[in-house]
């Protein structure tokens, strides 16, 4: 019996690139359209009398480059931080398609910023017209900044606004990306913000990224023919106000995860268009461009199968 691999935090760091994580996203979500997407809602389980929550999301994703079987186990504690501890840890098993015996186990907490913060990169582009000036993004956490980064190396945004509850965490952010990005240039691409007002009203595209109970974006506020990525993933809280919803075209990742976590948006009388790998298989059209879109994430099993296959095969060829 083959040895089975574990690939670490630091590991998946090195291996992953924005390309090829975009390529196997967009597989994924394309999958779900073409019948090569087997998966259902995830399972949530609660820890007794706490907040913390262990979570699985089990798939198999049909495909000759990005294929894969497995199941992402994560949990989520969110009094971790006074340890010093992030509040989500998660691992991949990566199992072999053929017998179903274990392969790799992964680390994957890079892997889901990554792969969701691809997902909305791959939303955007076929959601959205090519007028991408600014982008907005609320919340510096995790995936504000993953998706700051994608989106950076993805489009060609001449500015990119940040917004953060505690300013200081978008201000370090934003001094971190653009001194990676050229530390050089006079114009800062990457841009702090204290209020959402006013980081959201020029943009083009937004991505809301927080983990917190409130609305934070207002209708009100956004230019005709927006796109949203929102990222957070609550049955109950939500953080654009409703009349958002009820304005936009909004688009899901999977039938199978809207069907359970997202009735709250279905019972404000909102129809899903449908899901984003039915655009990009062309089976059904795309928003007309005066439309504000909405991309509602919730993040599917394919697309870990899909990273960590493309992370599995990488480890294994520059292993040598
Ligand atoms: N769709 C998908 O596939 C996935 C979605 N997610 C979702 O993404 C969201 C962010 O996750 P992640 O970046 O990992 O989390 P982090 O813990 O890294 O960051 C949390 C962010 O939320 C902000 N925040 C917390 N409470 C509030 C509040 N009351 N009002 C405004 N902002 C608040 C924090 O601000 P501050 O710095 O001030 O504390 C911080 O910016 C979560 O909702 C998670 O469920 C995560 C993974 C996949
Ligand atoms: O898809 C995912 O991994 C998650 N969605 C919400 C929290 C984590």
């Amino acid at each position: 019996m083959a040895s089975i691999v574990y690939i670490s935090e630091n590991r998946v760091r090195e291996l992953l690139n924005w390309e090829e994580t975009y390529k196997s996203i967009k597989c994924a979500l394309e999958s779900v359209s073409k019948e090569r997407a087997f998966q259902d809602k995830r399972s949530a389980i609660k820890l007794g009398n706490t907040y913390n929550f262990l979570f699985s999301m089990c798939g198999g994703l049909s495909d000759k480059t990005y294929g894969g079987l497995g199941c992402k186990l994560f949990t989520y504690f969110p009094e971790n931080f006074r340890k010093n501890e992030p509040a989500l840890k998660a691992n991949i098993f990566l199992l072999d398609e053929e017998t179903g015996s274990l392969k790799a186990v992964i680390a994957a907490a890079h892997i889901t910023d990554w792969r969701t913060a691809a997902a909305s990169a791959v939303a955007t582009k076929y959601l959205h017209s090519e007028n991408n000036n600014v982008l907005a993004i609320l919340g510096a956490g995790s995936q504000g900044k993953a998706h700051a980064m994608a989106f950076k190396y993805l489009f060609n945004f001449n500015k990119i606004n940040i917004w953060n509850r505690t300013t200081e965490r978008a201000k370090n952010v934003v001094d971190e990306l653009n001194q990676n990005n050229d530390n050089t240039s006079a114009n800062k691409v990457f841009v702090a913000y204290d209020s959402i007002k006013e980081c959201v009203k020029d943009a083009d595209v937004i991505v809301t990224a927080t983990s917190g109970n409130e609305t934070l974006l207002k209708l009100e506020w956004l230019k005709k023919g927006v796109h949203i990525n929102a990222v957070r993933v609550n049955p109950v809280y939500r953080e654009l106000e409703d009349d958002i919803y009820k304005s936009s075209d909004v688009y899901i990742d999977y039938w199978e995860g809207a069907k359970y976590e997202l009735e709250g948006i279905k019972d404000l009388g909102v129809e899903f268009k449908g899901q984003i790998g039915d655009v990009i298989a062309r089976v059904i059209a795309p928003p007309s461009s005066d439309r504000i879109s909405v991309f509602q994430s919730l993040g599917m099993p394919v697309e870990d199968c899909a990273v960590a296959r493309l992370v599995y095969d990488l480890h294994i060829a520059s292993n040598v």
